[in-house]
Formats: C-alpha cells, sequence, structure tokens
C-alpha cells in the first residue's frame, strides 16, 4: 500500500492508495463507524458499479446509503437540504464519519454536508473517479454551485481518511477516465516538467487501464496535491491558487454550458488549460511551442483545447462576465494562472478581463 499523509498539523489525514482496497475498506472504517453503524453517500451509477462490493468489504458494519442521482447538478441546494436532512433524520453525530463513495460531485457535495450539519462532522473520502483519485478527494476544498457560478457556496472541511483503490477505475466510463486525466496533465504543467513528459509517454497505457500507469499517475498526482495544499491550505499564499490553472477559463466554460453533461469539469480543464498556455503565449509570456505541446497532448487523448472544441460559440465579454464571479477575485482584480513554460505556471496579476475578452474573441476568428 502506498500511504501519503497530508500534512495539516492536527488536521493531517493519510491518503492510502491499494488495488482491492474497497474489498478491505471494514478494516479502515470500522473503528471510525460509531456503534457499527456509518453514513454513505453514493450516486446512482457508483450504487450499481461499486456498492456492493464496498458493502461486501465492510461486512458486520451497518450501512445507512442514500443513493443520489449522478452528474454536476447534484451540486445543488435542493440536493443540499435533502442530504443534510437525511443525515439528521439518521442521528449524524459530531463523531461519525460520513463516507462520500463517488466522484468529485459526491465527495463536493457530501463534504460542504459534512461542514455544516452541527457546525462539522467528519467524513471519508472513497473517490471512485480518476478525478476524484487526483484531485478532488484531497485537499478540502467542498461545495455546491450557486446560479452566479461554479463552487460558489462552500466550505474548506478536510477528510479524516481518503481510500483509494484504482480497481474501481475499471467501471468507469472512458469520456469520465479522459476527463480525470486532464487534472492529472495539470500537475505536469504547473511544477513537474518530467511528469509532462511521462504523460506524453504513457497517456496511452493510463486511459486504456493499465496498472502501473494508472498507480504511478495517482501517486504523484496526490504527492504533488498534499505538498500544495500543505504549504497553503487556504489558497492565500499565491501556491494553492496553482491547482486551478485553467480553472477560470474553464469554470467560465462550464458556467456557459449550464454545469451540464454537455461539458464534464475535466474537459472544461482541459480546454482552459490549452487557453492558458495560448493567451501566456499571446502575452509574450512563454514560446508558441509550448503552448501548442500542451494543446497537442491534450487533442492526442481526444480532450478539448478551446472554447470551440467545448462547444462553446459565446463572445469573450460574455465569459469574461462569468469570470467576475471567481473566488479568487481581489481588490476587484482577477489574478489568472499563466505560464512561462511547461511546468512553470506563475499567478499574475496584472490581467485585464478586457483584454482577455479580446484574446477570446481573436480565437472565434
Ligand atoms: N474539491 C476539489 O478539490 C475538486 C477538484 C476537482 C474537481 N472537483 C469537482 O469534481 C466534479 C467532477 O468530478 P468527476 O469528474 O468525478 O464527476 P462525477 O462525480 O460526476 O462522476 C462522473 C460520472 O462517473 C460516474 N461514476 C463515478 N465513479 C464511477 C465508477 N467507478 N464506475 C462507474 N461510474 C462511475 C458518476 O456516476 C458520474 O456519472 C466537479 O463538480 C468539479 O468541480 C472538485
Ligand atoms: O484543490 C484546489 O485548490 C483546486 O483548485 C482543484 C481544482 O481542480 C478544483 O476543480 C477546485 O474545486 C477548483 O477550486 P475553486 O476554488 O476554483 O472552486
Ligand atoms: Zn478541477
Amino acid at each position: 500500500m502506498t500511504r501519503i499523509t497530508v500534512a495539516l498539523g492536527a488536521r493531517s489525514y493519510p491518503v492510502d492508495i491499494e488495488n482491492g482496497l474497497l474489498d478491505r475498506a471494514g478494516a479502515v472504517l470500522a473503528p471510525l463507524a460509531r456503534a457499527n453503524r456509518l453514513f454513505l453517500v453514493t450516486d446512482v451509477n457508483v450504487a450499481a458499479a461499486q456498492l456492493d462490493r464496498f458493502r461486501a468489504g465492510c461486512a458486520g458494519i451497518e450501512i445507512e446509503a442514500v443513493i443520489l442521482p449522478a452528474g454536476e447538478s447534484s451540486k445543488s441546494w435542493a440536493q443540499l437540504e435533502a442530504l443534510t436532512d437525511r443525515m439528521l433524520d439518521w442521528g449524524v453525530e459530531r463523531g461519525d464519519h460520513v463516507v462520500a463513495l463517488g466522484g468529485g460531485v459526491i465527495g463536493d457535495l457530501v463534504g460542504f454536508a459534512s461542514a455544516i450539519v452541527k457546525r462539522g462532522c467528519n467524513f471519508v473520502q472513497v473517490p471512485t473517479t480518476l478525478l476524484a483519485q487526483v484531485d478532488s478527494s484531497v485537499g478540502g476544498k467542498t461545495a455546491i454551485n450557486a446560479r452566479a457560478g461554479k463552487n460558489l457556496i462552500g466550505a474548506f472541511h478536510q477528510p479524516a481518511h481518503v481510500l483509494i483503490d484504482p480497481d474501481v477505475l475499471d467501471t468507469l466510463g472512458s469520456r469520465e477516465t479522459r476527463a480525470g486525466y486532464a487534472e492529472v496533465v495539470k500537475y505536469g504543467l504547473i511544477d513537474d516538467p518530467d511528469f509532462f513528459d511521462w504523460c506524453e509517454d504513457n497517456a496511452g497505457a493510463l486511459l486504456a487501464g493499465d496498472g502501473a500507469a494508472r498507480r504511478h499517475a495517482i501517486a504523484r498526482s496526490v504527492e504533488a496535491k498534499a505538498r500544495i495544499v500543505g504549504e497553503d491550505e487556504r489558497e492565500t499564499r499565491d501556491r494553492r491558487a496553482l491547482l486551478n490553472l485553467g480553472h477560470t477559463f474553464g469554470h467560465a466554460l462550464e458556467a456557459e454550458t449550464g454545469f451540464s453533461e454537455r461539458l464534464l469539469h475535466g474537459e472544461a480543464v482541459a480546454a482552459g488549460m490549452a487557453l492558458a498556455f495560448r493567451y501566456s503565449a499571446a502575452r509574450g509570456l512563454c514560446a508558441p511551442d509550448d503552448a501548442e505541446r500542451v494543446s497537442r497532448h491534450l487533442a492526442a487523448v481526444g480532450l478539448p483545447t478551446s472554447a470551440a472544441e467545448a462547444h462553446v460559440t459565446a463572445a469573450g465579454a460574455t465569459l469574461v462576465a462569468h469570470m467576475a464571479h471567481d473566488k479568487k477575485m481581489a481588490g476587484g482584480r482577477l489574478p489568472f494562472l499563466l505560464a512561462r513554460g511547461i511546468g512553470q505556471t506563475f499567478v499574475a496579476k496584472d490581467v485585464e478581463l478586457e483584454d482577455v475578452a479580446a484574446f477570446l474573441d481573436s480565437e472565434r476568428g
């Protein structure tokens, strides 16, 4: 088993990565289950694909399973209200460990519900998508979407434990696997050019389900995320913001598609990263060859690399209006994650939104 610790003082926690871990989840969870009972939340697809396995792995523990609709639309006030009521009806106590079995949608929603019910109870992440295993289950960002935009209502609330079983990815669809891969590539682009090289060489194997490639990608990603979160848990030091590479553009694209299945989060991030690199090149910050290399790799695995490929035709001004709701906004200015090259992402604080709008319009031809 690989264990990576997210080092946050009293709130530190382990991220365990092991094939078949779901079948042995009870060994970790039994000591966390008050009165031998666990409250678990999942979605319909994960319930069909993995819940029986999870239950078998937790033999002897009584599991109250809440099964929600799948997809981004579950990160809503309506689902949050229904879920928190279910938790209270069940009699959840602060010391309980609520289990989030699913992708980033379930993790973000359950994490937020756990942050606010009784002013905070424990939760455990059992991520079942590539995206959730490499990114969303680690770091304690929890949220639902608001009318004004993505993840605008939420809390920082760290899980008590993260259990990653790469085998659960066997049942994940290829589109969802590809979308999660965008967040893997992100770590290479932020500050690890060797890992980007590895991605170029191994994406095919990883996406085809090769076990060694999967384990390497998951462990390297979790190590990077744990390190950055440990340095800047609440995104106040220009460090954690690096994890937002591609997200300012990406969240605007997601908002434009109404947070629907038309554009998955990872697809939006892929297009957003390609846009961030092209915008960096347009400003003379980064070599055009680097920007082309990023797009070439994302396109090679079937991810979108522009607003048009993400099926968004909106004008630059419309996309920039979505960006104005970004949580990074400070003093009326929006910091942007730009790049000086592959593995050289930085926080730029001198970007004018009008300039971004003009760049986006220039992309429309
Ligand atoms: N909190 C964070 O740090 C963070 C980081 C990245 C993304 N996110 C959020 O994560 C969300 C996207 O997460 P996602 O890509 O995991 O999407 P998701 O949770 O919607 O899962 C994608 C689809 O795969 C299905 N699924 C999940 N696991 C499966 C399995 N093992 N077998 C079969 N089907 C399975 C789900 O039912 C769903 O239909 C977005 O809302 C994004 O904002 C949060
Ligand atoms: O953990 C982080 O920090 C990230 O930025 C990870 C992102 O992949 C993730 O999508 C996150 O939810 C975006 O953060 P937000 O603060 O822009 O909502
Ligand atoms: Zn993301």
